[in-house]
């Protein structure tokens, strides 16, 4: 359904629930009405903001939203430009679609920009904004990234945690052996092994057997329902005045949703607790544990509380497990779909690990043709299409145009990696444009590629995604042949969220390729 009449539906359901609207309550919003739509005309007037469509009197352009909104932005651009506002509710909203505006952006003003304007469904998702993704920029924010650097995010943990990856893909290759010859879902399999491995590294061996099957089910049907909720436009968030009546019911589905997230973090806390109480050899180093004893520091400045200690668990849930798990399906789709590529990823496999051995870790840095999937895959596919918005805290100058303090700014990365002046066939999937040139890597210095963003808020995790991608797609494209199911076509197409997904879910067929049976152990 279009996004105007799946809104309009939804509000009239909401509407018509409310028999009790008083002729006093109606009074009172048609004189708000009146005066916000003053109230923008005589600030537009006085502003220089850059061009845009126009927009109905209050409403704006949030009637003319298309639920693709990435290509539905990138479209708009042709017309407006690499740098385009839009009104939706009382609420200015700024896109920037070129490689040199978002350097303005992200580069030279990237204090300015380093806010986020937090949408409704963000701050209940998150225990008020208390994580990293929401945080105002400041000390805060900066002893939460911090934390999570030093002890979940970075090098010499990830080391210290192979093994974990390892069991859980090594679990994932023994299920597709046992499922050789039928269809697989493959986003499925992929967001179940590496939510196992960041809840793993989370809180360790808290849980085991089925238990941990069943929080593994539980999330995924959590994470989706998050990740659906935050893509969505909400009133509530362009009429501030409106929020309290929650008309969508986006408020009232998030509140569940994280109460439930809520329950399995206190349980885990509790455990750990419990665990940490008994002692000696019972204690393992999970992050939670960590975070546990900074958060009992007197000493640690701004102090670290269980509040903050729960938002940065749903961070490394909600943040680490979908964009990782979609990149991967998005990428398998592609080496399924263009036998050239398959061949070139199995054949570097074969001469770097052999057919005789199982992918290692180690083997990782030494497949360049792989690494330029993976760059390929986030070129056409950037998991955040238009980033997290960010929003300036004060009102400053790009491009010419007056950017307004407080404005929700999409820096449509998708579009700039779809850019004909910039890439040759951009629709092509063609890793080899990443190998014979080597200018590009994730580190957001250019602004021709950033698919994890750039600055200060550029992603936490790169080490993790990077790891996380290689090894999972290294093993299941050494370890098996891949085919669609007899009858059927791959179909691309994306669905836009906060985090980018396929369409239609990658079912394939596995056929063993090592002829040593144990190497599926
Ligand atoms: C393919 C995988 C991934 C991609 C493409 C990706 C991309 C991004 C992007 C584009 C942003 C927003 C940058 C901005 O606002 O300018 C972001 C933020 C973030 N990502 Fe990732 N991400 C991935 C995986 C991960 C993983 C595995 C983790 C952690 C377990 C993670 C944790 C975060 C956090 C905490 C932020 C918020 C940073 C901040 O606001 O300071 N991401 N990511």
């Amino acid at each position: 359904m279009a996004l105007p009449q799946a809104f309009f539906h939804n509000l009239m359901d909401s509407i018509s629930q409310w028999q009790s609207l008083t002729p006093l309550f109606l009074a009172f919003f048609g004189i708000f009405a009146v005066a916000c739509y003053a109230w923008i005309c005589f600030t537009q007037r006085r502003s220089n903001l850059p061009p845009g469509p126009p927009g109905l009197p209050l409403l704006g352009n949030l009637l003319s939203l298309a639920p693709e909104l990435h290509s539905y932005f990138a479209s708009l651009s042709q017309t407006y430009g690499p740098i385009f506002s839009l009104r939706l509710g009382t609420k200015s909203c700024i896109v920037v679609s070129s490689p040199s505006i978002s350097r303005q952006v992200l580069k030279d003003h990237d204090i300015t920009f380093a806010n986020r304007d937090v949408p409704i469904a963000g701050r209940i998702a998150t225990y008020g904004g208390n994580d990293i993704a929401w945080s105002p920029y400041g000390p805060e924010w900066r002893m939460l990234r911090k934390t999570c650097a030093l002890k979940m995010l970075s090098n010499t943990t990830l080391d210290s945690v192979y093994q974990l990856r390892r069991n859980e893909i090594r679990k994932t290759v023994g299920y597709l052996y046992s499922r050789v010859g039928s269809p697989v879902d493959i986003g499925e399999q992929m967001f179940l092994t590496i939510l196992n491995v960041i809840t793993n590294m989370m809180w360790g061996g808290t849980l085991e057997g089925d238990e941990r099957a069943a929080v593994g089910a539980d999330f995924r049907e959590l994470v989706a329902g998050m990740t659906g909720l935050l893509g969505k436009p909400n009133l509530s968030d362009f009429f501030s005045g409106l929020a309290w009546f929650d008309l969508q019911g986006i408020e009232k589905q998030m509140r569940l949703l994280a109460r439930r997230f809520d329950k399995i973090f206190e349980k885990m806390i509790k455990l750990r607790l419990e665990k940490t109480n008994m002692g000696g050899s019972e204690q393992s180093k999970d992050f939670l544990q960590f975070l546990l004893k900074l958060k009992d520091e007197e000493d640690s400045k701004p102090p670290l509380t269980m509040t903050h200690v729960k938002a940065l668990l749903m961070d490394m849930v909600v943040g680490g497990s979908d964009t990782s798990a979609n990149t991967i399906e998005f990428a398998l789709a592609h080496i399924i779909n263009e036998p050239e590529v398959m061949s070139r990823v199995q054949e570097e496999l074969d001469s770097v690990v052999g057919r005789e051995n199982i992918v290692e870790e180690s083997h990782i840095h030494k497949l360049p043709y792989l690494l330029a999937v993976m760059k390929e895959t986030l070129r056409l596919h950037p998991a955040l299409p238009l980033l997290v918005p960010h929003c300036p805290s004060e009102t400053t100058t790009v491009g010419g145009y007056t950017i307004p303090k407080g404005s929700r700014v999409f820096v449509n990365v998708w579009a700039i990696h779809r850019d004909p002046n910039i890439w040759d066939t951009p629709l092509k999937f063609d890793p080899s444009r990443f190998l014979d040139d080597a200018k590009w890597d994730f580190s957001g210095n250019d602004f021709d590629y950033f698919p994890f963003g750039s600055g200060r808020r550029i992603c936490a995790g790169i080490a993790m995604a990077e790891r996380t991608f290689l090894y999972s797609v290294a093993t299941l494209m050494h370890s098996f042949d891949w085919k669609v199911p007899e009858g059927q076509e791959l179909d691309m197409s994306e669905k836009f969220g906060i985090v980018l997904k396929k369409k239609v879910p990658l079912v394939a067929v596995p056929t063993p390729r090592l002829s040593n049976i144990a190497l599926y152990e």
